[in-house]
């Protein structure tokens, strides 16, 4: 496959569109079936589980968080914080609690953390929003039994800009035992001019900043021991799939503990639609990173 350098634009647009991958639905048919899967996966997930809605993290309109909370008498409690895709500019966090409903189950406390997506926020403030996120979930919740991380899409490049926070910054440095990076892109640079780019208005410096696959030694100073795994699905774009396999080999290169896992018979939007089921691969997956199998 060519370097995305030498696509014509339209063809750079489709790599950078996973709704047109999917082998399942056309394009809108796709996203609007992912919408409402995401949503009631999380009506289920509130009706199954003590929530604590609408938390604040920060000063911000848009720095709320929802917890949902297992039924457990256990000392060992993990926490997964959830960080929601839509390329940087759809969905919230009430699309985001899905996750629980197998998990809570299992006792495990799950976090959806809301942020400003474009127009409203840019990608330096989104950036800043989940680190912050992260240090206010860790305040509150000391007790628990391991801090894990999973992002989707967009929500997986934040989750790997959190891996890659300089901590001397903020009051405090979280422990991250383990992070699940699905479907994500780690190099912005490929969608400066394409439409993705049209409401985040990202200059160059702003996307080389904000890329995880630039800033691999400060992954490596503050998460040397989060296990990560990079996820991708089959019928991810070739680009998609691309940019989750260069992370990781620059992170297996660089002698972090990370895993690749390519799922079979998923595309962008079932690999993580599929959480809300206990069967699924990646929630077995993630119980059993969690010690909760
Ligand atoms: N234009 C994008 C749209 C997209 O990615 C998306 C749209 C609505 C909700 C979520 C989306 N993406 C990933 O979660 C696409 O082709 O799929």
């Amino acid at each position: 496959m060519s370097h995305w350098t030498d696509l014509k634009k339209d063809d750079l647009e489709k790599q950078y569109s996973p709704s047109r991958w999917s082998h399942r639905m056309s394009a809108d048919d796709v996203i609007k079936a992912h919408v409402k899967a995401l949503k009631e996966g999380t009506e289920r997930a509130r009706g199954l589980a003590q929530t604590l809605l609408n938390v604040p993290y920060g000063e911000g309109d848009g720095e709320k968080l929802d917890v949902y909370i297992p039924s457990t008498n256990s000392l060992d409690v993990p926490l997964v914080i959830y960080l929601h895709g839509g390329y940087w500019q759809f969905l919230s966090k009430e699309d985001s609690g899905f996750m629980a409903v197998p998990l809570v189950g299992k006792g495990v406390v799950v976090v959806a953390v809301g942020y400003d997506i474009a127009p409203k926020g840019n990608m330096d403030l989104m950036v800043s929003q989940v680190r912050r996120s992260v240090v206010s979930v860790v305040q509150q919740y000391s007790h628990i039994s391991g801090l894990y991380l999973c992002g989707h899409s967009a929500g997986a490049h934040l989750a790997a800009m959190v891996l890659s926070t300089d901590w001397s910054e903020y009051s405090i440095t979280p422990q991250i035992k383990g992070a699940f990076l699905v479907s994500g892109i780690y190099d912005l640079l490929p969608i400066l001019s394409t439409y993705v780019n049209e409401p985040l208005k990202m200059t160059e410096e702003v996307a080389v900043r904000n890329s995880p696959s630039q800033l691999v030694p400060q992954l490596k100073l503050s998460s040397s021991s989060c296990h990560i795994i990079v996820a991708v699905a089959e019928n991810d774009s070739p680009e998609f799939r691309k940019q989750s396999e260069e992370y990781y080999k620059t992170l297996e290169a660089s002698g972090l503990d990370v895993t690749l896992e390519d799922v079979a018979n998923t595309d962008h939007f079932s690999i993580i639609e599929q959480l809300v089921d206990g069967e699924y691969h990646l929630t077995k997956l993630l119980l059993e990173t969690m010690g909760k199998s």
